[in-house]
């Protein structure tokens, strides 16, 4: 990326963030009293964070560093913001991991699951064209035959993307498409395969069989795969993803995140509770519907965005 387009992505994510980041800051305002860091003052900043998202965990943790570093030392509003951040940063730096297209024999498959709703489908599209902005072959498979609209929609995406897909009928065996999608993405040397499937977690059983089904079909094509489990989150649910990230964990074995919907939420706090509760990488954010709205997890940006001091 240039530098131009560098600092247009921040000033994008700042706005897509601008909720979150004005309720943590807003929450903040006002806390340091007596201009030194005390107890009362950290209490306020752990309400603050819980408040905000972040969770009970990481906000315990970010008022204890900020305890063990400063407490008794005169402290700003500017300032603590700034530590804040710090303390967000070093939460988010270990999980920020970017999807690597490394898998040999190719193709890399990538599973991506979710709820309804989350921005699977959307983004399925933005990591294809992201894969191929990056030169790398790419085809989607349907894997969610429960819903015809949803096939439909990853075909509408897979031509605006200019890639291949391979589809069945509503109804028919996911298995079974993701199994001919490996053979065709073999032989025309395909880089990553991303397939979508059904996000029917009212019915945990029948998900759980579907997708070991699809294990067990990948397995005899290539025992690694699939080599990326990647669960589309809603920024929006809040607290609510959290949950979701249990369950799918337990389901299908979940080895990675994409958080959407960052855009327009006050909750994006909840990423911060997500990577100091399950410590799982998170690959990528969407701020926005654009094909080029999903973007790289820079935690350093986002620590900074969520703080209120980017
Ligand atoms: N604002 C915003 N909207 C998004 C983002 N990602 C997806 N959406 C929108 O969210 C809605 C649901 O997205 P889909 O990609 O269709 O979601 P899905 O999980 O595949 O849902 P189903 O198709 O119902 O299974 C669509 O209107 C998308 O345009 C995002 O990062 N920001």
């Amino acid at each position: 990326m240039s530098e131009t387009q560098e600092r247009s992505w921040a000033e994008r994510l700042f706005g897509g963030f601008r909720k979150t980041s004005e309720r943590l800051s807003e929450n903040l305002t006002g806390v340091v009293g007596t201009a030194k860091l005390d107890d009362a003052t950290l209490d306020d900043v752990e309400d603050a964070l819980i408040i905000s998202d972040l969770g009970p965990a990481a906000a315990k943790r970010i008022r204890d560093k900020l305890a063990e570093k400063r407490f008794g030392l005169g402290i700003t509003e500017r300032e603590l913001k700034e530590a804040v951040a710090e303390e967000i940063a070093a939460i988010l730096r270990p999980v920020a991991k970017p999807l690597e297209i490394t898998a040999f024999p190719r193709p890399q498959v990538i599973l991506v699951i979710g709820v309804n709703g989350s921005g699977k489908t959307t983004t399925i599209a933005k990591l294809a064209h992201w894969l191929t902005e990056d030169d790398y072959g790419v085809m989607l498979a349907a894997g969610d035959t429960f819903r015809a609209a949803a096939i439909g929609q990853l075909a509408t995406w897979a031509e605006r993307v200019g890639v291949p897909i391979v589809k069945g009928p509503e109804g028919g065996d996911p298995a079974s498409i993701v199994f001919d999608a490996v053979k065709e993405a073999t032989a025309t040397g395909i880089d990553a395969l991303v397939v979508d499937t059904a996000g029917r977690l009212q019915n945990k059983r029948e998900l759980m069989e579907e997708l070991a089904k699809i294990r067990r079909v990948l397995g005899r094509l290539n025992p690694e795969a699939p080599h990326d489990v990647i669960l589309v989150l809603d920024a929006t649910n809040g607290q609510n993803a959290l949950s979701q990230i249990e369950i799918f964990k337990e389901v299908a074995g979940v080895t990675g995140l994409v958080m959407t919907k960052l855009d327009g939420t006050a909750r994006g706090g909840v990423l911060v509770a997500a990577a100091e509760q399950f410590g799982l990488p998170i690959h990528a954010i969407g701020v926005g519907e654009k094909l080029d709205d999903l973007r790289p997890f820079d935690p350093d940006l986002v620590a900074r965005v969520i703080a209120g001091v980017a």
